[in-house]
């Protein structure tokens, strides 16, 4: 594409060379830049992106998108565009790169602390019945014909154009869609064009990066400032009514649902079982009663947001509840780890403390046996969640084992040292295991018939990120191998 159409409506600050050349590629990393391409200098969070010019060139790059005075005019045939921000600058030039793909799907935006994955998944499923669904996330990105590991749950803006561009080449009709707060303050999404945004909760989490809960809001409702047909609120969560009074005057449609509190959709006459829940859904035109094989009464805010969502991209019922029926759930969410010992093994993705006190008091309201919980928390990320999991863990457990999580750049021990200060030293039904496997071995060897053993907060990960390397590493795995293990002593 020419260059000058790639930089249309940009605010630009000075050009150097030529504007009209050929580009064959855009990119944010150097390592990826071919013969051809624009590379975009970001100042990051770790280096910053203008030292990369040199291997840049030597890999072919023909264009630069910076944000400092640089010094390659000596070099012939090079073209220099200079913007006041890199990194905002770029979504724009990614969606002009693949032709502005989100207007030509139907995109689902969902964001919150928890319950994204969840629900774009049932959302997908659902959806999926009558029609070709893309979808990305934390778990992976679907093109709709094939699908990848994500890195992030919500990419950058160039691999977030280019995957959107490729549902549309494959005929997608929906894109449901995770939105991370990092996504919406760094620009990742600026230039995506969203039909309908959930909000689904806000409880502490990455207030490393947004320092206080409000600034971490803040981020959340950039999304429902986006979305061009409907915006769908959780009621029942004080930031979702905040939320909802901060967009009320706008001209996107404002639904709301919840259970407590009078809502576009809700729940009524709800029942939880060890393995389900069944409500009453009232919805403005009708009311029907839903039966879901997921425990938890958090699924009943999950498929309400489902619900709404289809509700409102007018999906029948029979077909929304064909979907809700059938779900097997979605993997490392309360994923069941079968055996015939008699013990309940759950792996589950809860890394935050609203999470974690959800899953807990779950299975605690259902559980004939002891609770054996393992978990522990990620280095590199907000460290004010580790004691408070720490206490809900012990509270809501009999037998608790502290463990290691992905300690990426961090000391897992100063992990667990910090996880150690919400736990009360006086009560003995805790020990520390850094050895993740280990410490689920152990959580498996003591389980006795009836016990309930939760391994938190990896879920579906099949790695363990330990300094800057990634080894291949998966709960559910490693329990299958512990109960095999049990049975052969047994
Ligand atoms: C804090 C954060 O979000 N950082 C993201 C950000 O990194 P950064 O800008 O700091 O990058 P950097 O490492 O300083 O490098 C600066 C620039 O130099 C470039 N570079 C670097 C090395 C090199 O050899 N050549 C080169 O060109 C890099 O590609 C980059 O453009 O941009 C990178 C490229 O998109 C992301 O991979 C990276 O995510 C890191 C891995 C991360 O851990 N992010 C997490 C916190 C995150 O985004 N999480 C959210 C929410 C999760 C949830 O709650 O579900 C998510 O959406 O996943
Ligand atoms: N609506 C909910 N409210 C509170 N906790 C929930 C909810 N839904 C799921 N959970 C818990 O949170 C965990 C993560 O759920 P899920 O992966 O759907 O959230 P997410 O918002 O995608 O998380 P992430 O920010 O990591 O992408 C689950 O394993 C479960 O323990
Ligand atoms: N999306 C979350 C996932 C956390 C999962 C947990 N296993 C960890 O590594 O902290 C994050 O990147 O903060
Ligand atoms: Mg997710």
């Amino acid at each position: 594409m020419q260059l000058s159409k790639i930089i249309e409506n940009l605010e630009v600050i000075e050009i150097i060379g030529e504007a009209d050349r050929d580009i064959t590629d855009i990119n944010y990393d150097s390592r990826q830049v071919k013969e051809g391409s624009l590379f975009i200098c970001i100042k990051g969070f770790n280096i910053d992106g203008h030292k990369f010019i040199q291997e840049a060139l030597e890999r072919g790059a023909k264009a630069f998108l910076v944000e400092e005075d640089i010094n390659i005019q000596s070099k012939k045939n090079i073209t220099v565009i200079k913007v006041k921000d890199t990194r905002m600058s770029m979504s724009k030039v990614a969606s002009n790169f693949y032709e502005n793909p989100s207007d030509k799907i139907s995109i689902i935006g969902v964001t919150g602390t928890n319950g994204k994955t969840t629900i774009t998944t049932l959302l997908k499923q659902i959806l999926g019945i009558n029609n070709k669904v893309g979808m990305i996330g934390t778990i992976k990105i679907d093109d709709g014909n094939r699908s990848i590991e994500s890195q992030n749950t919500t990419p950058e803006s160039i691999d977030l154009q280019k995957y959107i561009n490729k549902m549309v080449q494959n005929k997608c009709r929906y894109c449901s869609m995770e939105v991370s707060s990092h996504s919406l303050v760094l620009g990742r999404v600026e230039d995506i064009d969203f039909k309908v945004g959930v909000f689904t909760n806000l409880t502490p989490e990455h207030l490393d990066f947004h320092k206080n809960i409000d600034e971490y809001r803040k981020a959340k409702e950039l999304l429902f400032f986006k979305t061009k047909v409907a915006n769908i609120i959780n009621i029942d969560d004080l930031n979702g009514q905040i939320i909802l009074s901060n967009i009320k005057n706008l001209r996107t449609k404002c639904y709301t649902y919840g259970i407590n509190n009078k809502s576009d959709f809700m729940a009524k006459d709800i029942n939880l079982h060890y393995d389900s829940v069944s409500y009453t859904l009232v919805t403005p035109t009708y009311e029907e009663k839903i039966n879901i094989p997921l425990p938890g009464k958090f699924t009943i805010y999950n498929t309400l947001a489902v619900i709404s969502v289809c509700y409102i991209l007018n999906i029948s019922i029979d077909i929304i509840k064909e979907g809700l029926e059938n779900t097997s759930g979605v993997e490392g969410r309360l994923e069941n780890i079968k055996n015939d010992l008699g013990i309940s093994v759950i792996v589950d993705y809860a890394h935050t403390p609203d999470a974690l006190k959800n899953i807990l008091s779950t299975v605690r309201e259902f559980s004939k046996g002891k609770i054996i919980t393992v978990f522990g928390c990620g280095g590199d990320r907000d460290k004010t969640k580790r004691p408070i999991m720490g206490n809900i863990s012990q509270e809501y457990s009999d037998i608790l084992i502290i463990t290691s999580d992905n300690p990426r750049n961090e000391n897992p021990i100063k992990i667990i040292e910090e996880i150690m200060s919400g736990i009360n030293k006086d009560k003995e039904n805790y020990m520390i295991i850094e050895d993740r496997k280990q410490a689920i071995k152990r959580a498996i060897n003591i389980a006795k018939p009836k016990d309930i053993v939760i391994i938190a907060g990896k879920g579906h990960e099949n790695y363990q990120i330990i300094g800057d390397v990634k080894y291949y590493f998966d709960d559910r795995e490693i329990a299958r191998e512990c109960i095999k293990e049990k049975k052969d002593i047994l």
